[in-house]
């Protein structure tokens, strides 16, 4: 019986703890009202920083600890996987097997089962079987290149393109095989690797490649390399982004900088003409505050926005009007994304002690009274 609201509500979904993109991917759909049960480890992962409460990936979902090297849990969780729509798990290919949790053995157990499978690398090819994170996953996937500035190393980006990523595919591939297994009464197995996905997500710049304005050079292209896509300092040490693609969005911020007449800025998609232009743009910039670009640019059709910590982000008037962030347990954090008009996801949930569910679990999953 599901208690969550929200659009998933009534979805069961048993998640393997694991690193990085596989909780997120639990808690995308934690967050949507899904029944996501966290089958834990006893003890914290010893390779890996505990986040105890802070371990906001956990929030909305239910813990059960189990030791996967036991016979007895294991056996638990084969119950627990035949009782839920999805199984998640994020370990390196064939540890599951080696487990006795494999995709046969749970599929056999529940043939409607979507067993999402989460890597790097992907459950076959030369690397599957490789260490590796999120960085490396990106490099290899060909959008970690554009990652930078020309003649500079490409930089280490948060790692939203690889692990949130990935988690967002598996996100999505979890709920296609789920819509189709209701159709067809059928699971499946969803390989989501973030090599895949990045690359994936690479689609968007690649046309532009074929039209000559993503070139290879890092720091050349329309986005990463011109005067008018770029990031500034100002005169207090803070930053502004300005992305004027459109050409009367570009005239407008010309004009709001005093440039408009001024020649060295009438090619707006010359790149021969940007590493000067964007010379000339630090400087006007740099003399003065980020609050007083703010109070000339923001919110005017320049496409223009202060760069933000999350602290002050989650306190800007448009973030908070939209309740963007919250901070429960006095741990900030995003809520819930997107939003439904109809089935509104409720507050995301605490992040669970490890473990603390147990009874409730097998109880409304298994039907079993415990400590009866
Ligand atoms: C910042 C980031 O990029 S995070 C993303 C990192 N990459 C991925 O998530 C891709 C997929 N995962 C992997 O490739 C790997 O898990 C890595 C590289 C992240 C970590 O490698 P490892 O620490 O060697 O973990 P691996 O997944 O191989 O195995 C997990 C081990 O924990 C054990 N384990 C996991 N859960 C439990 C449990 N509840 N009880 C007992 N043992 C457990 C497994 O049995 C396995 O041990 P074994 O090899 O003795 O069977």
């Amino acid at each position: 019986m599901a208690d969550r609201s929200g659009p998933l509500a009534g979805l069961r979904v048993l998640e393997i703890a694991a690193l990085g993109p596989a909780p997120f991917c639990g808690m995308l759909l934690a967050d949507l009202g899904a029944d996501v049960v966290l089958a834990d480890r006893i003890e914290p992962n010893p390779q890996v920083t505990d986040l105890g409460r802070a371990a906001i990936s956990n929030r909305g979902k239910r813990s059960i600890a189990v030791d996967l090297k036991s016979p007895q849990d294991v056996a638990l969780v084969l119950q627990l996987a035949e009782q839920c729509d999805a199984l998640i798990e994020g370990m390196r290919p064939g540890v599951m097997e080696r487990l006795g949790l494999g995709p046969d053995i749970c599929l056999a157990r529940n043939p409607r089962l979507v067993y999402g499978r989460m890597t790097g690398w992907g459950q076959d090819g030369p690397l599957a079987h490789v260490a590796a994170h999120d960085l490396n996953y990106v490099a290899l996937s060909g959008a970690l290149w554009y990652a930078g500035q020309a003649g500079e190393p490409p930089l280490t980006p948060p790692t939203l393109n690889g692990d949130a990523a990935g988690g967002l595919y598996l996100t999505i591939g979890v709920l296609a095989a789920v819509m189709s297994a209701r159709a067809t009464g059928l699971g499946q197995v969803v390989d989501a690797a973030i090599v895949d996905g990045s690359a994936h997500m690479l689609n968007l710049l690649l046309g532009g490649r074929a039209l000559g304005q993503l070139v290879t050079e890092r720091g050349g292209s329309i986005l990463d390399g011109s005067h008018w896509s770029a990031t500034y300092r100002c005169a207090d040490g803070q930053f502004i982004s300005v992305q004027s693609f459109e050409p009367k969005f570009y005239r407008l911020l010309l004009g709001k900088l005093g440039l408009g007449a001024d020649p060295a800025f009438a090619n707006q998609f010359d790149r021969h003409t940007w590493p000067e232009a964007k010379r000339r743009f630090a400087e006007v910039f740099a003399q003065r505050t980020r609050d007083e670009w703010c109070a000339m640019l923001e919110g005017t059709e320049v496409c223009f926005a202060p760069v933000l910590d999350p602290e002050a982000a989650a306190k800007h008037p448009h973030m908070v009007e939209r309740g963007v962030y919250s901070s429960p347990d006095g741990v900030l954090q995003a809520n819930p994304a997107p939003r439904f008009s109809g089935t509104p996801a409720a507050s995301p949930g605490p992040v669970p002690e490890r473990g603390a569910d147990r009874e409730w679990v097998l109880r409304e999953w298994l039907g079993v009274e415990e400590n009866a």
